[in-house]
């Protein structure tokens, strides 16, 4: 049985799939209501609700996988899953609509003041001049964060005759284009627009982009509005220029902290407030939630996940080529750790003929995992293998290469440690398998699987029966047999596979002759 832990309020509609599941237990609560069952969940969704930390992966043993039900991820704390080994996805594209349009009725709002007009009129009041507000047409619209949301912005600001002004380091001019709109400086936009809206996820680089410096270069009597993040707009910073009157207005949907605490904005007549409503109609709700839930589905299926936050995003066609290789990766990972064992500084890996046209980050990241899972005691796997090499003072490359081995796909790792290097070579037929096709300078050719037993040795004749021997009055049955050698009389190999796992003392009793150099068992 899959348990699914759903922390958050969510549409029950979208989630419907997942209730659906006869494999899968969902449970509907907050994460303090399980606390002595968080480590038996191996999926999670939230919303923004849910703080994701470090502390509650360390609790959810189990954790295979984060679904977050809407765009920002600040709520997760990326670095801490991506190290616990457990894949992110969100819902980038089902709240966009809604939440552009809650932008738009923001804005509409804070130049007509709608909300204290309202107020107004139903305390019995009724008093127009107080209420004279400011058109939207031929105002200059200042957009910072051009992606989806900002993009759906700038379509309803053109319908209501507004000037767009754009800021977003990495808007291409391609999609600037389609959009109609052109790119300008952070400073041309503050310095020429009329209201300004904010539509960044909140990140390093644009926590405070609006504050008290940035602000006082903007027009006299701007509006500012925030309904991406708190903390994007520097509440401080605003309040000091709400207070010297330099700002005329503000709609804000998202603060610092939520739910606002004691916070001056609230006091403020010209700020207009909602509580983080951008994303809550029916529409946006079933949308993420569905979306969410189908990811989590096929991720809890082994297909792939098309909005992963820590992993490459594949295609269902792309997953389907990269899984033979995937899994030859993860095995030549394994098995080169296995008979490597001293401490490792650098693996390199090269790809060469089809396999070099794949998505080979997920590769790589596969042999890495194979390579660390058989040397640490945590989870690995190709969330946290980059991450947990690099912790442990591994580097690892990876190199496309147009040499001709003649076949038609070769996967190649070539691993540095303390005195001792080695090399394997895989590929993957279509139709027969993985195949293990070189060891350091040797050809051979075995199927990697089950319990082997590889032996580096003299090419001497007795070897190979005396080596028969041993295990035959061990009562071992040998499944298959590879040998290789480069030159008659000089170092030779030879790979066994056996059907149960060998016991310590016969490796070693194989290990002590003298024509023998070494003996590795091998467990895949
Ligand atoms: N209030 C609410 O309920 C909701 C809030 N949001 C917030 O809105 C944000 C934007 O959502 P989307 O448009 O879907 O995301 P998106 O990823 O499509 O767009 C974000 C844009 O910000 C730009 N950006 C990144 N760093 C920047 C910088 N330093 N300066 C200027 N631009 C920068 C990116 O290039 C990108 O184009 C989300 O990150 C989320 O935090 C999203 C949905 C609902
Ligand atoms: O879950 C929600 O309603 C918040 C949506 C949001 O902020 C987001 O998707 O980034």
């Amino acid at each position: 049985m899959i348990h699914v832990l759903v922390s958050d309020s969510m549409s029950s509609e979208g989630l419907q799939p997942l209730l659906d599941a006869a494999h899968i237990n969902v449970v509907q609560k907050k994460v303090e209501e399980v606390d002595h069952e968080l480590h038996l969940f191996d999926a999670l969704l939230v919303r923004s609700a849910t703080k994701v930390t470090e502390e509650l992966f360390e609790k959810m043993t189990n954790l295979k996988i984060v679904g977050r039900a809407g765009v920002g991820v600040d709520n997760i704390d990326i670095e801490a899953a991506t190290k616990h080994g457990v894949v992110v996805i969100n819902a980038p594209n089902g709240n966009t609509i809604s939440t552009a349009e809650h932008t738009f009725a923001m804005m509409a709002s804070l130049l007509r003041h709608i909300p204290q007009a309202n107020v107004t009129v139903k305390s019995n009041e009724w008093n127009r001049s107080a209420f004279v507000g400011t058109e939207l047409y031929s105002k200059s619209l200042g957009i910072i964060g051009f992606g989806r949301i900002g993009g759906e912005i700038a379509k309803r600001a053109r319908v209501f005759g507004m000037n767009i002004l754009v800021f977003d380091p990495f808007l291409t001019k391609d999609r600037a284009e389609k959009i109609g709109v052109s790119n300008c400086t952070l400073d041309e936009l503050l310095t020429n627009a009329d209201i300004i809206t904010v539509h960044t996820p909140l990140i390093k680089e644009t926590r405070g982009i609006l504050n008290k410096e940035t602000i006082a270069k903007t027009k006299k009597g701007v509006y500012l509005l925030n309904c991406a993040r708190g903390g994007i707009i520097d509440e401080a910073g605003l309040i000091h220029h709400l207070e010297n009157g330099h700002v005329a207005g503000a709609a804000l949907d998202v603060f610092e902290v939520e739910p606002p605490v004691n916070n001056k904005l609230l006091k403020f007549d010209n700020v207009i407030v909602t509580p983080h409503l951008g994303a809550s109609t029916k529409e946006a709700q079933l949308n993420v939630a569905a979306q969410v839930t189908q990811e989590i589905l096929n991720f809890l299926d082994g297909k792939p996940v098309t909005s992963s936050i820590n992993l490459p995003t594949l295609t269902k066609e792309l997953f389907d080529k990269i899984q033979p290789f995937y899994h030859l990766a993860k095995k030549m990972g394994n098995i080169v750790s296995q008979c490597m064992k001293v401490p490792v500084q650098e693996v390199a890996i090269q790809y060469e003929g089809s396999v070099a046209e794949l998505e080979t980050s997920f590769i790589t990241k596969a042999l890495l995992s194979g390579f660390l899972g058989a040397r640490v005691d945590i989870t690995v796997n190709e969330v946290n293998a980059g991450m947990i090499a690099k912790e442990r003072g591994i580097s690892f490359s990876e190199k496309i290469t147009s040499n001709n081995s003649g076949y038609e796909n070769l996967l190649e790792v070539k691993v540095f440690g303390d005195n001792q290097n080695f090399v394997l070579r895989g590929t993957h037929v279509p139709h027969y398998g993985e195949r293990i096709v070189g060891i350091n300078d040797f050809n051979i050719d075995f199927y990697p699987t089950g319990h082997l037993l590889y032996i580096q040795h003299q090419d001497k004749p007795g070897v190979i029966g005396r080596v028969g021997k041993v295990l035959g009055d061990h009562e071992v049955n040998i499944a298959t047999m590879q040998v290789g050698r480069k030159e008659k009389g000089g170092e030779a190999i030879m790979m066994l596979a056996f059907d149960r796992p060998l016991d310590d003392t016969l490796t070693s009793q194989l290990a002590a002759y003298d024509d023998i150099v070494s003996v590795k068992s091998i467990d895949l």
